[in-house]
């Protein structure tokens, strides 16, 4: 076929496609009618979930699986925008790791509010003022992140989702002379996650300036010359400040993982993941005596970490499995004065 052919069939194919998206969002239209009516969730991930699956099981085209996740995650969030737009908090500021957690679920179409700080997200959400909220729980080289942990035990909200994401930071500044830098922004674990890097390039004396966010670094270092950051490359070509070197981390299998939270609880998806905070009496086995319950009932406990609020002991944990799953109900009632469940969730990512 000549190049004109070929077009002319895209052409068509893109007008029966346009077509049936209007066709489906008529019947997305009405699915939010009638959930308006009841005031029933609009984000519903273990259906976009069971969506997901059911396309990809049947194809036998050249869509990869992350190809297919890209077209339809993209569609679902223009579906839920039609049929209630609901804002996302996530912490800020714009073009963050978070922000870009956020666009992965929610696209390009949804309203995003930045916040400053992980407690202000969790206020927004629980004000109403935002539908979700979207922040890290934890990096595979810093750890849980305690703000998180403190407000999830807090608040009396859900986790609905989770996102895991590679980490890479770039190394950014206006100065045309690397010797001519006389400091480097960033946030404070990200000196952490690069310090070879620096060391490498002999630049681990300058002087370190942590701000609140790796996108913050971009900003300031992009109008100082004697400056450099350390930051998403997303943040770097937001504030025009040149790349210099990309992919500076140590590790190169960094990965953040966030969660997305709201006020209502999922539906079991078959695939799911559920995490809790568990208070145990102060007294010796009780740690055992709990986790082989679980054991028991061979539930695949993936997650244990012990943690300090407010000057107590308490372990955050996490199981395969839906907190309404039958055997795990059960475990979860006759635990239930030590356990505060805080999410079921479709299961993304094990690796972290
Ligand atoms: O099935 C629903 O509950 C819908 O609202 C429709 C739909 C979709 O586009 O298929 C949209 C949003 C939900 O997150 C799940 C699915």
């Amino acid at each position: 076929m000549t190049l004109d052919e070929l077009r002319e069939k895209i052409d068509r194919l893109d007008d029966t496609l346009l077509k049936l998206y209007n066709e489906r969002m008529e019947l997305v239209h009405q699915v939010g009618e009638l959930k308006n009516t009841t005031g029933a969730p609009i984000y519903r991930p273990e259906r976009e979930q069971a969506i997901l699956n059911r396309l990809k099981a049947q194809n036998d085209g050249k869509l990869t699986d992350e190809a297919i996740d890209a077209l339809f995650l993209e569609m679902f969030a223009v579906a839920r925008n039609l049929e209630l737009p609901e804002a996302v908090a996530f912490l800020g500021p714009e073009a963050s790791f978070t922000h870009q957690a956020a666009e992965s679920k929610f696209g390009a179409l949804s309203t995003y509010l930045p916040i400053s700080s992980i407690p202000g997200v969790f206020r927004e959400v629980a004000k109403g003022t935002a539908k979700f909220g979207v922040v890290p729980i934890e990096n595979s080289s810093n750890g849980i992140v305690t703000d998180t942990i403190n407000c999830l035990d807090e608040y009396d909200l859900k986790i609905i989702a989770e996102v895991v994401m590679d980490i890479h930071l770039c190394f950014a500044t206006i100065c045309e002379d690397i010797k001519k830098i006389t400091k480097i922004y960033s946030k404070d674990i990200a000196f952490g996650q690069c310090r070879k890097f620096l060391q490498d390039l002999g630049l681990d004396e300058i002087e370190q300036i942590p701000v609140e966010s790796t996108a913050k670094a971009a900003k300031l270092a992009a109008q100082d010359k004697h400056a450099a950051a350390l930051c998403p490359s997303i943040a770097a070509k937001m504030y025009n400040l040149p790349i210099l070197f990309e992919n500076v981390e140590d590790d190169m299998n960094n990965r953040t993982r966030f969660f997305v939270i709201s006020n209502f609880e999922n539906a079991p998806s078959g695939d799911d993941k559920t995490s809790m905070l568990v208070r145990l009496a102060n007294k010796p086995g009780a740690l055992v005596d709990f986790l082989n319950d679980f054991e028991k009932a061979k539930v695949n406990l993936t997650k244990i970490k012990s943690h300090i609020v407010g000057g107590q002991s308490v372990f955050f944990l996490e199981f395969n499995g839906h907190k309404d799953d039958k055997d795990i109900a059960e475990i979860l009632a006759k635990h239930k004065d030590e356990i505060k469940v805080l999410g079921s969730y479709v299961k993304e990512r094990d690796d972290i």
